[in-house]
């Protein structure tokens, strides 16, 4: 990211899969990424009904508690046969928090004995970054990464659902794929790089 020398920003998410992805988005030569978890953030409430209110929330939360300018992701998983579950709700698809072998086992229970059409899904992320809480201008941006759930997990890589995720064009998992390529066709990858055209614009 290109803003001025020295400036620090926090990163409103607590999921290690996520800050890890960030990190190697974000690459050095922008300002520092601090995750929030180090300043002492705690996660804020979900409580939007859109992946852009609960970014939103997300990042004000956490310019609020720091004073830093504030990115925040959030993401999920949305499958057609579903109409769009688990979408909003995949971290708690299960129930429990961020619990990925149980929502997999769910979403698979969901999706038995239905034909390849019928497994058509994609991973939506939205970013949004805040100058400060009040931040009447926040800039957000959309990723969509375009695939079909597998009938079983394959591969040790990424996180969350990305075992039983397939990438259109590509023959593995998104679990299987070497983290820079996942990153790079990703959604959040995708998102990311819209988000640093439109501060490019900005700036
Ligand atoms: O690249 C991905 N590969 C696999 N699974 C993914 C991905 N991206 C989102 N997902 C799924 C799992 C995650 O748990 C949920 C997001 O939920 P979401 O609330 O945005 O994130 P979270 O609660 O895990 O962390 P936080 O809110 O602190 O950023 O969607
Ligand atoms: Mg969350």
């Amino acid at each position: 990211m290109t803003r001025a020398e020295g400036e620090r920003w926090v990163i409103a998410s607590s999921n290690a899969g996520k800050l890890a992805e960030f990190r190697d988005l974000l690459g050095d030569g922008g300002p520092a990424c601090v995750p929030q978890a180090e300043l002492g953030v705690v996660d804020a409430e979900e409580t939007g009904l859109t992946f852009i209110e609960n970014a939103l929330i997300k990042a004000r939360h956490a310019a609020r508690a720091t004073g830093l300018p504030a990115l925040a992701d959030d993401s999920g998983l949305c499958v057609d046969a579903l109409d769009g579950a688990p979408g909003l709700y995949s971290a708690r698809y299960a129930g429990g928090h961020g619990d990925a072998a149980a929502n997999i086992a769910k979403l698979l229970a969901a999706l038995k004995a239905r034909p390849d059409a019928g497994r058509r899904a994609r991973f939506v992320a939205v970013i949004a970054w805040l100058r400060h809480p009040l931040d009447p201008q926040p800039v957000v941006a959309q990723g969509v990464w375009h695939g079909c759930i597998l009938e079983r997990p394959r591969g040790a890589g990424g996180f969350g659902y990305d075992p039983v995720f397939q990438p259109d064009g590509h023959d593995c998992s998104a679990a299987e794929l070497p983290p820079a390529l996942k990153n790079r066709l990703g959604h959040r990858g995708q998102a990311l790089l819209a988000l640093r055209r439109q501060l490019l614009d900005l700036a």
